[in-house]
């Protein structure tokens, strides 16, 4: 759809604005089934990088799904308009110089090809959280795989939709055998350089 707009080019970059923070600016994407370890792990990773004088700001569920995407189910296509529009947020989190977290389920691998388009490759992160359905489901924190299984709760993520697994991640997390320690310290080793 062409809608005659002309962009304009602004002085100051996202270069400009890395440079007034002192560091770069990413995208850290976590990915995961419900349960996984996402939000608990993006929640220490930005506490530690806060304390390092980092500038973070989180993108979860709760700001998103209740706000401006309160219009989209759990439908194929509505978790990829969901997916879609928070990349274009995370781009322009980015942009502004932040090291912006990112957990969603984003059970697609098309999906998340797409947000390292939108946001460029150079900036964005994959972060798998890998912990089996078995272990997820012992956890149960929302209560959400019980409903699942009772029928209560359709299309859930590993037991009647579909979770495609990254096949190349830049950081894979194995939280069945893993503490969160270990989990936390392992994104901030791979993270730390490419913040200088
Ligand atoms: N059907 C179904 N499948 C998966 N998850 C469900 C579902 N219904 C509700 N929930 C809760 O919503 C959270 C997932 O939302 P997301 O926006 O991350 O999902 S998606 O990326 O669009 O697939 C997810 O949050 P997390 O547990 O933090 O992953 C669930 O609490
Ligand atoms: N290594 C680990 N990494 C992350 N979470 C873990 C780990 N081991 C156990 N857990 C527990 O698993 C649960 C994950 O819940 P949560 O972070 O809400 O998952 P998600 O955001 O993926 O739905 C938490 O109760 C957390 O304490």
């Amino acid at each position: 759809m062409s809608l005659n707009t002309v962009r304009h080019d602004y002085k100051i970059t996202k270069a400009n604005r890395e440079e007034l923070r002192g560091h770069k600016s990413l995208l850290l994407w976590f990915t995961g089934l419900s349960g996984s370890g996402k939000s608990t792990l993006a929640n220490l990773v930005e506490t530690a990088l806060y304390k390092e004088g980092i500038s973070t700001f989180s993108l979860d569920g709760d700001n998103i799904r209740k706000g401006i995407n309160k219009d989209l189910s759990f439908a194929p296509n509505d978790r990829t308009e969901n997916i879609r529009r928070i990349a274009e947020i995370a781009n322009l989190m980015v942009d502004a110089g932040v090291v912006t977290l990112a957990a969603f389920v984003s059970p697609y691998i098309k999906d998340r090809e797409d947000i390292k388009t939108i946001v460029g490759a150079d900036n964005f992160i994959e972060i798998y959280v890998n912990t089996s359905l078995e272990e997820c489901e012992r956890r149960d924190v929302k209560g959400l795989y019980k409903k699942a299984r009772a029928g209560e709760i359709k299309n859930m993520t590993g037991i009647s939709a579909p979770y495609e697994a990254p096949i190349n991640p830049d950081v894979e997390i194995k939280t069945d055998d893993q503490s969160i320690e270990v989990s936390v310290q392992t994104i901030l080793d791979f993270i730390i350089q490419k913040l200088k």
